[in-house]
């Protein structure tokens, strides 16, 4: 006897989903991965349609039973009914003592492409700083709390990156930014190295600065004519810049933003860059990914990414062999290309050109979007608080009297370090982490959890929750304290963990800050920005924070404007 989904109990572990898809929203879902073994007939909403659904032994037979006037459907995570699969399938035998988020169609209609720690946080308020969500194929628990985010961070070996490795290992291939075990504990320990302090003290002066005074004669342009400028776009140029050179060559005058190289990156990573979210709903069905239009031109675009840096990797290669010798890290710094491949090139180490390769994409991917959504915010921040904005110019003129800056100024610029901490507390990039369990765990709460269960850390929710941050919502870059030291994970027991923490943690952190320290000291010592009027600024959802529409704002030039607040803050 087929059973109705209603009634019936479903295993919590999916079907294969190879040979079961059902059409929907114009692509293919599988949906035999959205029940469990024991699952015979439901009925689901879908495409706006309410459908029976009957499997049996590897056959996937459905019909349209009526039209579906609730509207439940037209986003592929259809919570009403998902919400019902999990509390079925979890069933009364679910001692995991993890309450189940009531997801409504309204909270995530605009799911796909959207904000999705949007949503994530309005649960958190109805169900507590730790929640099981069924999304899609999957179901996750949704984590807020940072005590348990600590203790799942800390934890690598138990923790693997799951999700977020299976649909993105189409661009980083094995690169360590997603791989496991043994080769990311060599890799991570080969490329570390690599951003050590002399480096990064290089980079202030030779890129950091470069690049955003090119922007700077970009910016005086508008701000001459008056003209709009979408800084959101000028920054994921500006940082995209920075970390090719940085990693690449930075001969600045050879390889630069119009140069074919990055642009080809740049074109390339764009394409991508929505993949790995779209992705989500065909987990573990490559074969998709080979008739989607959409996707068959990320798959092109990683192929021009590849050929590029495999160009860039061999070119390096004629370099360091032709030196012969091995070089001290003083020695190397002086020579006229520092780049992060030479180094690695250049310690001789037994690895292999992919290997390398696909090492140098992660830092690359990993370092772009990241860093420009931090300098966007943190502009947007400042256009919107005036007081604190008077401040940081007032600091900039104190410590730097219009020059630009040099390593050790930005120990100096303290306001703006606070500043850019705040902007990451209330727009952290990534908004979510991922991770798998390996094995089973009970989490501090005494939540219980199984293997293979998939593990969504909000860091949005931790920074925004009431419970852990007072005036949570505020833009308060005073919280942090002039004089003490940064915040990290670490001094604040994983309540702000912008960078992650635990052995994962982000491997170019002070890489970033220091880029974006430089950025802003030389973009705000030469401009006033405002924003746009009537300009809507919503938030939007790929690896980072994105604005929906851009961050449009008009440059005033501040060459004349005295400055009169003090730098001090307490
Ligand atoms: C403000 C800018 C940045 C932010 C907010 C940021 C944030 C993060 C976070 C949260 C993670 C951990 C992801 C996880 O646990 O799943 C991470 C990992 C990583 N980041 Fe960053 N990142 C930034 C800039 C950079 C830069 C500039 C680089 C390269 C120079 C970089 C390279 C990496 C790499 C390679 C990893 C993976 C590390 C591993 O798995 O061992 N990031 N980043």
């Amino acid at each position: 006897m087929a059973k109705v989904l209603q009634s019936s109990s479903l295993a919590a572990s999916a079907l294969p989903s190879s040979q079961l898809v059902h059409r929907f929203k114009h692509e293919q879902v599988p949906v035999s991965a959205f029940f469990g073994n024991s699952y015979q007939k439901a009925q689901l909403r879908m495409d706006g349609k309410v459908v029976s659904v009957e499997v049996g032994s590897g056959m996937v037979k459905s019909e349209v039973v009526a039209p579906d006037k609730a509207g439940a459907g037209r986003s592929w995570v259809s919570p009403d009914w998902l919400t019902s699969i999990i509390k079925f399938g979890k069933g009364r035998d679910d001692d995991s003592g993890i309450p189940i988020a009531d997801a409504k169609l309204e909270d995530v209609k605009d799911l796909l492409g959207g904000a999705l720690f949007l949503p994530l946080y309005k649960w958190m308020q109805e169900s507590g700083p730790v929640y099981r969500l069924a999304a899609g194929p999957r179901n996750f628990v949704v984590v807020g709390d940072p005590a348990v985010a600590k203790h799942v961070l800390r934890n690598y070996g138990r923790y693997s990156k799951g999700l977020v490795s299976e649909v993105s290992e189409f661009l980083f291939g094995s690169g360590f930014a997603i791989a496991e075990g043994q080769l990311w504990t060599v890799r991570r320990r080969a490329v570390l190295p690599s951003l050590h302090k002399q480096y990064l003290s290089t980079m202030v002066d030779q890129v950091f600065c470069k690049c955003s005074e090119r922007l700077v004669e970009k910016l005086t342009i508008a701000s001459k004519t008056g003209t709009a400028v979408n800084m959101e776009s000028n920054f994921s140029q500006l940082t995209l810049d920075v970390i090719g050179l940085s990693i690449f060559n930075y001969d600045f005058d050879s390889l630069t933003s119009d140069s074919p190289v990055i642009e080809a990156i740049y074109t390339a990573l764009k394409e991508t860059e929505s993949r790995s979210t779209d992705m989500l709903p065909y987990w573990k069905m490559d074969f998709l990914c080979k008739i989607v239009p959409r996707q068959q031109k990320a798959a092109k675009a990683v192929k021009i990414i590849h050929k590029t840096v495999e160009d860039l990797v061999s070119k390096c290669k004629d370099i360091v062999e032709a030196e012969g010798e091995c070089l001290k890290v003083e020695e190397y710094v002086n020579q006229s290309d520092p780049s992060v491949l030479r180094f690695l090139l250049a310690s001789r180490e037994e690895v292999s050109s992919n290997q390398l390769r696909d090492d140098l994409l992660s830092m690359l991917v990993a370092g772009h979007e990241t860093t420009g959504s931090v300098l966007t915010w943190t502009v947007y921040l400042l256009s919107k608080n005036p007081t604190a904005l008077v401040k940081v110019q007032a600091e900039l003129t104190e410590v730097l009297r219009g020059r630009k800056p040099k390593y050790a100024d930005v120990k100096e610029l303290k306001y703006l370090t606070r500043c850019i901490n705040e902007s990451m507390r209330l727009y952290p990039h990534p908004p979510v982490l991922i991770r798998r369990a390996q094995e089973a765990d009970v989490l501090p709460g005494g939540y219980k959890i199984g293997a293979g269960q998939d593990i969504m850390i909000s860091v949005y929710n931790i920074h925004h929750s009431p419970m852990v941050w007072e005036r949570a919502e505020e833009f308060l870059p005073e919280r942090f304290g002039a004089e003490s030291t940064m915040p990290n994970e670490s001094n604040t027991d994983f309540k702000y963990i912008p960078f992650s923490g635990g052995p994962r943690k982000c491997i170019g952190d002070q890489f970033a800050m220091l880029e974006v320290i430089v950025s802003l000291a030389v973009l705000l010592q030469k401009f006033e920005f405002q924003l746009v009027p009537n300009q809507k600024i919503g938030m939007t959802t790929g690896a980072t924070i994105h604005t929906t529409t851009g961050l449009y704002m008009t440059v005033k030039d501040l060459q004349h404007k005295p400055v009169m607040a003090s730098a001090q803050f307490q």
